[in-house]
């Protein structure tokens, strides 16, 4: 019945989990199908066992009424999350009711307690589906009291045929609501996985992340002799940058920056935003002077993209590049290789290649 309700309706006990108010909308489709269903299934037994007016009646409101009555009751409640669990116990307490006016038919009876119980399980609120164990077998007294303990328990073929809408379109309804949610889960995990990895400032790779790319590479060095260089650029003078422009505006330039490398780069390597102004890149399959002629273009395009992002200003960078090597036993080694000719190239005038 309320598969789908699992998005909104996670969390422990009795606390209301975000956006689970939501769950009394979510189960309503499938409790008009499971209630419209069951009451077909619950009908045929009521015929053959020759029911009278009000039992016809009382069934007439579960599988027509009772669904439109427990939205209505849900959404004008103050907490539309809390109302839809005390209407969850009370599909199970209809549920038990039904099967003991129907004198316990075994298939029937089966059905409608296995529909039952797998709605509160598939809502996925904790511990629900126990809690209506005792609400159907409430429901089982009071219709066991009003039959006086009637027990006929074989299942006609009419019986039977009545039976199989309910137990094929509502499973069916519930894989479908399940599989549903399972991609929407998937979809959530990508995007949080993909969040995860980026930075948001400058949209390249966070700092772990890049670390963990530079590593596979520098191990594809070693194991394949595939020819990889690192490139650790920073920007120059950035805190004065800073101070004069202003933070937000610190915050356009290092956007600048990273544009400049995204464009230059491309494909050929990856970037990440190694520290507050240091940037860092794994070029694979890049001899030390191809790397440079990158580097050389990559400082040329941040000098270009500085007129607009700082005007009146310039805007330059140092880059430290470094070959990785088979005595690089650690990506952390390579980089420290690469941080020492950035110092370099800094300590040469910046705006220049250190090596
Ligand atoms: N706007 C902004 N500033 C940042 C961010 N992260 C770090 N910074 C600043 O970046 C500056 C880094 O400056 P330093 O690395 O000390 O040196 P520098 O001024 O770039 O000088 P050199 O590297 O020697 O050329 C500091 O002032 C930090 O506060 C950020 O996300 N946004």
């Amino acid at each position: 019945m309320s598969a789908k309700a699992t998005a909104a309706a996670t969390g422990r006990g009795h606390a209301v989990p975000r956006g689970a108010d939501r769950l009394p909308w979510l189960t309503y489709r499938f409790r008009l199908l499971g209630m419209g269903l069951g009451g077909l299934c619950i009908g045929a037994v009521l015929l053959e066992n020759g029911a009278n007016p009000p039992t016809w009646g009382l069934l007439a409101f579960t599988a027509l009424l009772w669904p439109h009555l427990a939205l209505q009751v849900a959404r004008r409640s103050a907490s539309p999350y809390r109302a839809e669990r005390r209407n969850l116990l009370l599909d199970s307490a209809q549920a038990g009711f039904w099967v003991a006016m129907m004198q316990f038919n075994l298939l029937p009876s089966v059905l409608l307690f296995t529909l039952v119980t797998v709605d509160k399980i598939s809502t996925g609120i904790p511990r629900l589906w126990l809690w209506s164990l005792p609400a159907f077998a409430s429901g089982l007294l009071c219709g066991a009291l009003a039959t006086g303990f009637a027990v006929r328990l074989e299942t006609s073929m009419t019986e039977l045929l009545f039976s199989l809408p309910v137990l094929t379109i509502h499973t069916i309804g519930v894989a479908l609501a399940v599989s549903h949610m399972g991609q929407q889960i998937r979809e959530k995990n990508r995007q949080l996985d993909e969040l995860s990895r980026t930075d948001s400032l400058t949209g390249l790779h966070v700092r772990r992340h890049w670390l963990k790319l530079a590593d596979r590479a520098l191990r594809q060095h070693r194991e394949e002799g595939v020819p990889m260089t690192l490139l650790l650029l920073d920007i120059d003078h950035f805190k004065v940058a800073n101070d004069r422009h202003g933070h937000s505006q610190g915050d356009e330039v290092l956007r600048t920056v990273a544009a400049a490398i995204r464009a230059t780069v491309g494909e050929a390597g990856e970037a990440g935003r190694y520290g507050g102004d240091e940037f860092g890149l794994v070029l694979p399959g890049t001899t030390p002077a191809q790397a440079r002629a990158l580097a050389e273009s990559l400082l040329e395009a941040i000098r270009q993209a500085g007129v607009a992002a700082l005007p009146g200003a310039r805007l330059t960078a140092s880059i430290g590049i470094a070959p990785a090597r088979a005595t690089h036993a650690t990506v952390e080694q390579w980089i420290d290789e690469a941080d020492v000719a950035l110092y370099r190239a800094k300590d040469a005038g910046r705006d220049r290649i250190g090596a």
